[in-house]
């Protein structure tokens, strides 16, 4: 699997790049970012996957995350795709919140998003494939965490695959699309109208159905304009109370839905992987 490098820059020692390959789970070119601290010659380093939120592309949180310094400290990779195939000849709707930019991390089954929506094969197994072969990334150290749709992406993936990850955080996600509006018409969308198959990408059903963390990290913001009908942390605490898993939630007075709330906790959410992590 070749990629391009499309920009490399130093920072905190390391290097930020942006890199493009010709996806075979989209059927089109992907774009994502890679930040590399500075590391001894065949040394590899843990990685934090970062999975984006809706509208958003690899550049939002590449650009206003802030996560190279703590992750420099800590000598984490940071990885962060884009959040949908994109292009001409790529299905696509009016409204922000369904098609690019908006992949919602699952593999759809209804036309017309079926032959490039694959995000889920993507995140889940191409990209980690196509990173392992070309960064200095150990495998056996993974942590994974995302904002809002990707802070669904990062939870739901997560527990589909506990002994992958042994971090998973959240911003301000959706931990039950299959509740709240956003979910229902991406969900509807991409996977039909049978809501059992819906299941696999809700954070509160996978629980609900079974699956174990051993912890979970989540900030939200009280000031967040989706808090209430699309994001619903209470569903989330609820679940894990249920299932017994600790989950650390933290309402942040005052702060948004926006990368300024992201970029002021993100130093948290890296110690809180790198300490998983060893
Ligand atoms: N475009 C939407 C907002 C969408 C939004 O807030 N997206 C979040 C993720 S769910 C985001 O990170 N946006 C990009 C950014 O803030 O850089 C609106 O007009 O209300």
């Amino acid at each position: 699997m070749t990629i391009e490098t499309l920009s490399t820059s130093r920072a905190y020692g390391g290097v930020q790049g942006v890199y493009r390959h010709q996806s075979t789970a989209t059927g089109t070119p992907m774009t994502f970012s890679v930040f590399v601290p500075e590391h001894e010659p065949g040394e590899r380093l843990p990685v934090v996957w970062y999975l984006s939120g809706l509208t958003c592309t690899h550049a939002n949180v590449t650009d206003k995350g802030e996560y190279r310094g703590p992750c420099a400290r800590h000598r984490l990779i940071f990885v962060a795709p884009d959040t949908s195939p994109r292009g001409e000849g790529v299905a696509d709707d009016p409204s922000w919140d369904m098609g690019q930019g908006a992949g919602f991390y699952v593999d759809a089954t209804q036309a017309p998003w079926m032959p490039h929506f694959r995000m889920r094969s993507y995140v889940e197994d191409e990209l980690p494939a196509l990173v392992a072969e070309h960064f200095p990334v150990d495998m056996a150290r993974q942590a994974i965490t995302g904002h809002s749709m990707g802070g669904h992406g990062a939870l739901t993936v997560a527990l589909r695959h506990p002994d992958r990850f042994r971090s998973c955080t959240a911003f301000a996600p959706i931990v039950a699309p299959g509740q709240v509006p956003w979910g229902e018409k991406a969900l509807g969308g991409y996977l039909g109208p049978d809501r059992a198959a819906w299941r696999a990408h809700d954070a509160v059903a996978l629980i609900e159905d079974g699956a174990r963390l051993p912890d979970l990290l989540v900030d939200q913001g009280d000031a967040d304009g989706f808090l209430a009908e699309q994001l619903r942390p209470e569903l989330l605490a609820a679940a894990c109370e249920a299932a017994g898993i600790p989950l650390t939630l933290r309402m942040q007075p005052g702060y948004d839905h926006s990368y300024n709330f992201i970029s002021t906790f993100m130093a948290d959410h890296i110690a809180w992987a790198a300490k998983r992590l060893g």
